[in-house]
């Protein structure tokens, strides 16, 4: 993205909540972006992701600038280029593991490869529970499935909102490895907002935010580094 600035609100209470950021993110790598609350994480995510249109600057996915695409295009290109993982999993409690995984799918009327499906749940763990509803299920085998959903449709980025926000340290170590295995093994880009230090040392690339601006950015990230920088930027007072 380039120059990318949102303002919510008009006149006295308008908020800049990202104010001229540039970034850019490469092919099959895993990148957090971190920063004190109000910072503009999750503005950033959504600019980048098409969720949300900047005030001002310009996004692109891969040779696609979305400001040239209309309602119906950009809906597209949510559909089938790019993935999500929240923290709330946002699954379809009446429908079980393999219907929510194809759920994309089925709302852009493509065909369900069963090769690249049984890959895939394989690939998070869940050959064995198929036909489960979420409700039968963990917290960790829930976003387990919730990444497979994301990846279903073979996007060319997969954005993650706070993903391990709601899971145990455990389980939440589990679902870090497989998003560094979706990043490793399936050369998939990972971009990933979280508020905990030792999620985003399992990144490439740490991008810190303050004030809706980038401050700084951190490779090879550990936990210990990544605290440091945010204690820095009074994140935690
Ligand atoms: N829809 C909205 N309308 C008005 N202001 C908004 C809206 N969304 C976000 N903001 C404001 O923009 C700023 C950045 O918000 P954003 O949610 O991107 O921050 P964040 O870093 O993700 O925060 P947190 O860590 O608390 O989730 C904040 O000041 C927020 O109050």
């Amino acid at each position: 993205m380039n120059a990318v600035s949102k303002v919510y609100g008009k006149g006295q209470g308008a908020v800049a909540a990202l104010r001229e950021v540039s970034a850019g993110i490469p092919r099959g790598t895993f990148t957090a972006v971190m920063g004190p609350s109000g910072s503009g994480k999750s503005t950033f995510l959504h600019c980048a992701a098409g969720l949300d249109v900047p005030s001002s600057g310009s996004v692109r996915l891969g040779d696609t600038e979305l400001a040239n695409l209309g309602e119906s295009e950009l809906t597209e290109l949510r559909r089938r280029r790019v993935g999500f993982v929240f923290q709330a999993f946002n699954l379809v409690p009446a429908l079980d593991v393999v219907e929510n995984v194809t759920l994309p799918l089925r709302l852009s009327g493509t065909r369900v490869d069963q090769g690249w499906l049984a890959e895939i749940l394989r690939r998070v763990g869940l050959e064995g529970r198929a036909g489960h509803r979420p409700a039968q299920l963990s917290g960790g085998q829930q976003q387990r499935v919730a990444i497979a959903r994301a990846l279903v449709t073979r996007p060319e980025v997969v954005f993650g909102d706070e993903p391990t926000g709601a899971l145990d340290t455990m389980t939440a170590r589990d679902v870090l490895r497989l998003l560094r295995e979706v990043v490793d093994g399936m050369g998939q880009t990972v971009v990933m907002v979280t508020h905990d230090p030792l999620a985003a040392s399992y990144a490439d690339t740490v991008l810190f935010l303050a004030d809706g601006r980038i401050v700084d950015s951190m490779t090879a990230p550990t936990p210990e580094k990544v605290a440091e920088r945010m204690t820095g930027l009074g994140a935690w007072k």
